[in-house]
Order: structure tokens, then C-alpha cells, then sequence
């Protein structure tokens, strides 16, 4: 930290999450970019492929909602600021939103999400989010990972939205549903929470919350595998 009561730090010195994402940028760049993202992006995406996607990630959200609730809960315990819990809240706001859509979204697809079964990777990364919910697992890491889940959609629906993009008008919404600046800019909040965190966490939690990201784009990278018809 410089000479100057650390009023800069988070403008002049390197974060955390952004030297793990240098040091881990393949990885990264492997779930953010995808070959099923890719073909969302230049038009060539196979719609039966996205409607596994869709019926899949409908499963996934659902799980999302209890993680994401176990998050809050450690915020209310362990944070320094009571600011994340607003991030947080807002985040579960638009998980309902989310829900509604993909009740809306299957229905225009002629997806009965009822008779959905869980794929194996899907399988996987809810088993990660439920071992996520023990109360052994601190906010730190709990709040790393969720950052990394949230920002890989971002970050891959958004490619699908920069120019150049050919994605197919019947996918649009989808892509701005994650690729949106407003929840860009969410992305951003929880980037930051989980940052203040990591800078006063021991390494013992650094370690854990680093294997925590890391896990996350792996399962994320699997995920998309499945969605595309690579098992
Ligand atoms: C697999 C997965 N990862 C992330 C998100 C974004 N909430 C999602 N809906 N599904």
C-alpha cells in the first residue's frame, strides 16, 4: 500500500482478483469464450443446443437462489460494510426476474421444464454451489465464487453483443439479459466486494477462494460442453 493512508489503493494497486485472472487468463478465457458463445456470436448456433442450454441453466438458477441466499447470510455476519448487502439484494431481485424468464423463455421454445433432467455437469456444479452453503465456508470465498459465476456470463453474453456479432434475432434477448451494462455494472460491485475482502483475508482463505475461481471456470467450461453436445 503507498504513503498516503491508502486513499488510492484501489485505483494504483493491482487487486487480487485481477492478478488471478492474469495468472489463470487461459482458463478464464476458455469459459468466457467458449465455442458454443462463439457460435451464439457469428450465427451458427445449433437451436436444439441452446434449448439443452436453456432447460439446463432453468436447474441451475433454481440452485442459485439457495447459494445465493447462503452469501447473504454471511454477509449479514462477516461484512465490514453494509453496502453488500444491497449488491446482494439486488442481485436475488433479479434472480426472480430470471426465473419468471426462463418459464417464459421455455414456453416460447416448447420446453417442458418440468421433465428437464439434470445433465452431469449440471449435476457437479450444483453439488459445488451446495458445499458452497456450509457455514464452515466464509464469506470471502463464498463471494469470490459468486463474483466469478456471475462474471462469466457477463463476459460471454457481452462478446455475443460487441460489434460484429451476428447472433441470431431469436437469441437476443438472452444475450442482453447477461450482456447488459447494468449487469455489467453489478459485476463490477461484487468484483469489488470480493476484492476488499481477498486484501485483509489470511492465506489460508486466499488459497481457498483462488481454488474456488478455478473450480468455477472449470465447471462453467463444462457446463457450456454440455449445452454444445460435448460430453
Ligand atoms: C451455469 C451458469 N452460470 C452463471 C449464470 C449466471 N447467473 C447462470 N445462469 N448459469
Amino acid at each position: 500500500m503507498e504513503g498516503n493512508g491508502g486513499r488510492n489503493a484501489t485505483s494504483t494497486s493491482t487487486t487480487t482478483i485481477e492478478t488471478w485472472l492474469n495468472k489463470h487468463r487461459l482458463m478464464y478465457n476458455k469459459a468466457t469464450q467458449h465455442p458454443f458463445i462463439h457460435s451464439i456470436r457469428d450465427g451458427t448456433v445449433n437451436f436444439s443446443s441452446f434449448k439443452i442450454w436453456l432447460g439446463q441453466d432453468y436447474i441451475f438458477v433454481r440452485e442459485f437462489v439457495p447459494f445465493l441466499a447462503s452469501v447473504l447470510l454471511k454477509a449479514w455476519k462477516e461484512s465490514d460494510d453494509g453496502s453488500d448487502m444491497e449488491v446482494l439484494l439486488g442481485g436475488m431481485a433479479s434472480l426472480n426476474d430470471e426465473i419468471s424468464w426462463f418459464k417464459k423463455e421455455a414456453s416460447k421454445w416448447g420446453i417442458l421444464l418440468s421433465s428437464v433432467i439434470p445433465q452431469k455437469a449440471n449435476q457437479d456444479y450444483c453439488r459445488f454451489l451446495e458445499s458452497l452453503i456450509s457455514p464452515e465456508v466464509n464469506y470471502t470465498v463464498a463471494v469470490t465464487a459468486f463474483w466469478a459465476i456471475e462474471a462469466v456470463y457477463q463476459e460471454s453474453f457481452f462478446l455475443c453483443l460487441s460489434s460484429g456479432s451476428n447472433a441470431p434475432i431469436e437469441l437476443m434477448e438472452t444475450c442482453q439479459r447477461w450482456g447488459n451494462d447494468a449487469f455489467g455494472q453489478y459485476c463490477v460491485s461484487l468484483r469489488n466486494i470480493a476484492n476488499r475482502n481477498l486484501a485483509k483475508a489470511p492465506g489460508d482463505v486466499l488459497r481457498k477462494a483462488e481454488d474456488a475461481l478455478l473450480r468455477v471456470l472449470e465447471l462453467e467450461v463444462g457446463f457450456w460442453n454440455m449445452s454444445h453436445g460435448e460430453m
